[in-house]
C-alpha cells in the first residue's frame, strides 16, 4: 500500500464516523448556510506571486513540525503578513489537523480566503468544508478516477468555492484539464516516495494554458524558492513547512510576500 493509499484508508474510516453522527442532507443544509464564500480566483490572481501558507502540525515525511496550540494566533500573523489565502490541513491521523482548526481559522481572519487541505473523496467532505467556512478545497488527481475527479470539481464549484486540483505528472495535469479546473497546483512532493523535487513545476508548468493559475506546491524554504519558482511560471506557492518551523512565522510569510511583489520578480504571462 502506497503512503496515499494508506493516508485515504484512514480519510475513509475517520469520515464514516463523521457521516453517522451528522448525515449527509444535514451537512448539505449546514454548508448552504454558511457564510459566503470568498473569490480565491479572484484573490489569486492580484498582481504579483500569491502566498498560500499552511497551517501544518505535522507531516507523513517529516514527522512532527510545530505545535500551533491556537492554529488561529499563527493564520493571524500569515494574514497579517500578506498571506492570499491560508490553508489548513484537516486531516488528523497523520497530519494533526483537525475541522476545528478550520473554525477557529475562520473565525479569525472573516477577510482572508481559506483552502480546506485534505484528501477530498466523497462530496460529504466538500460541503463538510463549506459548512465551516472554507473557500477553497483541494483535489488530488492522483488519488480520484476522473469521473469523481470531474463530479467533485462541479460540485466545489456549485457552491461558489475554488477548487485547487494538484498533479505531480503531465499526464494528471491533462486530466485536471480535462475535468476543467481552472487552478492547478503542481506538488514538487513524490506522494509515494515523499521526495521533494522542486523541478517538477517547471517540466509540467510549460505545458499548461496561459489562463490556468498555476501554483507551486511544496519546499519553498524562503524566497529564492519562491523566485525560482516565479521562473518557472508560478502565479502562487504553497508553503507550509517553511513557515512553521521558522522562528518568526509571520516575517517569514512577509519576506516571501516582499519577494513576490517585487519588481524583480518574474511575472507570470496570462
Ligand atoms: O508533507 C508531507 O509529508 C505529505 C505527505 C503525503 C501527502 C501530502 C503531504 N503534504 C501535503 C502537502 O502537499 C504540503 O503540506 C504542502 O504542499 C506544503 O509543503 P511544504 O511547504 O514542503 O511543507
Amino acid at each position: 500500500m502506497t503512503v496515499l493509499e494508506d493516508i485515504i484508508e484512514g480519510v475513509r474510516e475517520d469520515l464514516a464516523v463523521r457521516e453517522a453522527a451528522i448525515p449527509f442532507d444535514e451537512i448539505k443544509q449546514l454548508s448552504a448556510a454558511a457564510v459566503p464564500p470568498h473569490d480565491v480566483l479572484g484573490a489569486l490572481k492580484a498582481q504579483g506571486v500569491g502566498v498560500i501558507a499552511e497551517v501544518k502540525r505535522r507531516s507523513p515525511s517529516k514527522g512532527e513540525l510545530a505545535e500551533i496550540a491556537e492554529p488561529a494566533d499563527l493564520a493571524a500573523d500569515y494574514s497579517d503578513a500578506g498571506a492570499r489565502v491560508i490553508s489548513v490541513l484537516t486531516e488528523q491521523r497523520r497530519f494533526g489537523g483537525s475541522l476545528a482548526d478550520l473554525d477557529a481559522v475562520r473565525k479569525r481572519v472573516p477577510a482572508t480566503p481559506i483552502l480546506r487541505k485534505d484528501f477530498v473523496v466523497s462530496p460529504y467532505q466538500v460541503h463538510e468544508a463549506r459548512a465551516h467556512g472554507a473557500d477553497m478545497v483541494l483535489l488530488i488527481a492522483a488519488a480520484l478516477e476522473q469521473n469523481v475527479l470531474e463530479a467533485l470539481l462541479d460540485r466545489v464549484e456549485s457552491l461558489g468555492m475554488a477548487a485547487l486540483v494538484e498533479v505531480h505528472t503531465a499526464e494528471e495535469s491533462d486530466r485536471a484539464l480535462e475535468a476543467g479546473a481552472k487552478i492547478i497546483g503542481i506538488n514538487a512532493r513524490n506522494l509515494h516516495t515523499l521526495e521533494v523535487d522542486r523541478d517538477v513545476f517547471g517540466r509540467i508548468a510549460p505545458g499548461l494554458p496561459q489562463d490556468i493559475l498555476k501554483v507551486a506546491e511544496s519546499g519553498v524554504r524562503g524566497p529564492s524558492d519562491l523566485m525560482a519558482y516565479a521562473g518557472s511560471g508560478a502565479d502562487a506557492v504553497l508553503v507550509g513547512e517553511g513557515l512553521v518551523t521558522s522562528d518568526n512565522p509571520k516575517s517569514a510569510v512577509n519576506q516571501l510576500v516582499t519577494a513576490g511583489s517585487h519588481p524583480a520578480c518574474p511575472r507570470p504571462s496570462r
